[in-house]
């Protein structure tokens, strides 16, 4: 799907970071039409979420599975292949070649896409450097998503401060989703490399993940939509 073809709802993914499927639900709900896209991770999957997969693509949502899994290739493989049955539309590996083969074998002509996460959005060089990389993070971020592309990974997950520099080496035929957006005046949290929801967009960022800015909110409705009125802003 081209940037253009993404409906601009579609765009903002918001993170179910809940500790269980009735906080989740009671989320959903509030949220009604303004959410058309949701993002399950570890700690709604391990609280059993999984089955909030199923259910919200019956409700006509779209549901990105942030599982970021890695492991030996085979295991991978048939993890993935248990995923596609799911109905999430894209599930994360982490950007490890074995995985990434892995996944793209265990998804088949399955329609999940599947992201690989290139470095985490908290991470800075001094994190790189302490986790033993010898590459700085836009370098690591680069040659991740050379491999991605090269091993055929549907899209990548990077902080919108790669977002221009990886479109130019990717093109448009790898969707480029953005954790670390923060909208101004929020709190940054963990998030080390951060960015404005329109600032992202005008960088040329697909899909925005926005998780305790919308959760933590008094009114995640009125945050959510302001965030959208911020999309469809930068996209003119
Ligand atoms: O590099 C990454 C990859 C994934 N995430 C996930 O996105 C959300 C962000 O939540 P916020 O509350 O808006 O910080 C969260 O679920 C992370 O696991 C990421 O932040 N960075």
């Amino acid at each position: 799907m081209t940037p253009a073809e993404i409906a601009p709802k579609d765009r903002l993914i918001v993170a179910l970071d809940l500790p269980s499927v009735e906080a989740a639900e009671a989320t959903i709900n509030r949220l009604g039409d303004s959410v058309t896209f949701y993002k399950i991770g570890y700690r709604l999957a391990y609280a059993g979420g999984l089955p909030l997969v199923g259910k919200l693509a019956d409700k006509g949502k779209k549901v990105f599975l942030d599982l970021k899994l890695h492991d030996i290739g085979n295991t991978v493989m048939q993890g993935v292949e248990s995923i596609t049955r799911l109905g999430a539309t894209f599930l994360t590996v982490h950007a490890y070649p074995q995985t990434m083969k892995g996944a793209v074998e265990g998804r088949g002509n399955s329609s999940l896409k599947i992201l690989a996460v290139t470095v985490l959005t908290s991470y800075n060089e001094a994190d790189l450097h302490a986790a033993g990389y010898r590459l700085g993070v836009s370098e690591l971020v680069e040659a991740r998503a050379q491999q991605a592309q090269v091993l055929g990974i549907d899209g990548l997950v990077c902080s919108p401060e790669e977002v221009g520099n990886l479109r130019k080496i990717v093109g448009h035929q790898m969707s480029l989703v953005t954790p670390g957006i923060r909208p101004a005046g929020s709190a940054t949290g963990d998030q080390k490399r951060i960015m404005t929801p329109s600032r992202a967009i005008t960088a040329g960022a697909d899909y925005l993940v926005v998780g305790r800015p919308v959760l933590e909110a008094a009114d995640p409705k009125a945050i959510a939509e302001a965030i959208h009125a911020e999309i469809a802003q930068a996209l003119g």
